[in-house]
């Protein structure tokens, strides 16, 4: 009798959301291994089934395993779920390439826009693995790590520009507490992904500075107006923008303690300077890598998006918390588009 093989994930790598995804994998009833750089990561997770570096309070299930060795990780792997900081992305997947398989999906979780060329996380795997376009998917929405850790619900859209293989992922990762939807929309989850870290930068200023959520309100409005114009300009559609990996991630990242470019912003509308604001908030903050390109993709676009502009000024030290609130006040009036 034909046995049926339950789905196998490799996920690279063992932080925050490369765990919770891991561990909503294996819910889910898919066997994950999860590639670790550093051995007593992945020896905890072996021997106490937890992940004593960023989650030592939560238990992984029995079905999840870890290595740091990257061939055995991807041995018969029907994915490759890659979790790490955009901007290591190609030099960590050059080395891992020659051991993904020839008819692997490679679904990324990363929110972040490559700061030498432009390129979105999606489009760096392409490049680098030589893997076409409709193998590789993006999974992001409204997903902070530790709610969705200690089980509570949450959504977000799994996107590849082949739906089967959308559908294929959709089915190993849904679980009681997680809902993926599928899109063919691919640029349209990844911009939303991405820019929403920069958006969620002001809107930490803007609360790190006293400002109210009035304040607060505008920014996360107009610059949901602002990350539209650049993905429909770059072929995604509007209604992308509008779902789970648009307004669904920028409302839970700009309001949410939790999330690390909020604080990041915070710190800064505090007056701390970026040295101290990346001491105080650890781990990987994308939006402060990112807003320099997404810059340079907007200008590429012929895109006008002031808040990005704003913050792309503040991190490059070019001007002060007070003219950056003046830059974006004082623009001449327009009707709301
Ligand atoms: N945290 C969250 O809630 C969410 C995060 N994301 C996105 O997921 C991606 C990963 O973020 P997150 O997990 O939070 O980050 P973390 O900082 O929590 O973890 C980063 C992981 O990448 C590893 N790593 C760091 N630098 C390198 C490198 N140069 N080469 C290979 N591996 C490296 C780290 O290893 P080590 O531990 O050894 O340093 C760690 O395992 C980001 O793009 C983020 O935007 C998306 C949705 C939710
Ligand atoms: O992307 C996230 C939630 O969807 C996590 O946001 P931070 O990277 O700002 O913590």
């Amino acid at each position: 009798m034909l046995q049926h093989r339950s789905a196998r994930a490799a996920v690279f790598s063992a932080g925050s959301w490369g765990t919770a995804v891991a561990k909503i994998m294996a819910d889910a009833g898919t066997d994950v291994i999860v590639h670790a750089r550093r051995a007593e990561i992945a020896d905890a997770i072996n021997t106490t089934r937890r992940n004593v570096g960023y989650f030592p309070d939560v238990d992984l299930p029995e079905t999840l395993t870890a290595t740091t060795d990257p061939a055995a990780a991807l041995e018969n792997e029907d994915f490759l779920v890659l979790s790490i900081p955009a901007q290591s992305l190609r030099e960590s997947l050059a080395a891992w390439a020659p051991h993904i398989g020839r008819d692997t999906i490679i679904v990324s979780l990363m929110k972040g826009i490559e700061r030498e060329t432009g390129l979105r996380a999606s489009e760096v795997i392409t490049e680098v693995t030589g893997i076409p376009a409709h193998r590789v998917a993006v999974l992001s929405g409204p997903n902070l790590a530790r709610e969705i850790m200690a089980g509570q619900p949450a959504a977000a859209t799994v996107a590849c520009s082949d739906e089967a293989a959308a559908i294929r992922i959709q089915r190993a990762c849904h679980t009681s507490y997680f809902r993926p939807y599928t899109s063919t929309d691919v640029t349209g989850c990844e911009l939303g992904g991405a820019v929403k870290n920069v958006i969620a930068l002001a809107v930490g200023i803007a609360a790190g500075m006293g400002l109210g959520h009035n304040a607060q309100a505008m920014l996360v409005t107009r610059g949901l107006a602002e990350t539209t114009r650049l993905a429909v300009a770059m072929g995604a559609r509007p209604g992308t923008l509008a779902g789970l990996a648009g307004l669904g991630d920028l409302v839970a990242t700009c309001s949410s303690p939790l999330s690390r470019n909020r604080t990041f912003g915070t710190h800064l509308g505090m007056g701390l300077s970026i040295e101290e604001a990346t001491r105080a908030t650890r781990q990987t903050t994308e939006g402060v890598k990112s807003a320099q390109a997404t810059r340079g993709l907007a200008h590429a676009y012929g895109i006008d998006m002031p808040i990005t502009d704003v913050v792309t000024d503040l991190l490059n030290g070019k001007i002060t918390l007070a003219q950056a609130t003046a830059a974006l006040m004082q623009r001449p009036p327009k009707p709301e588009r």
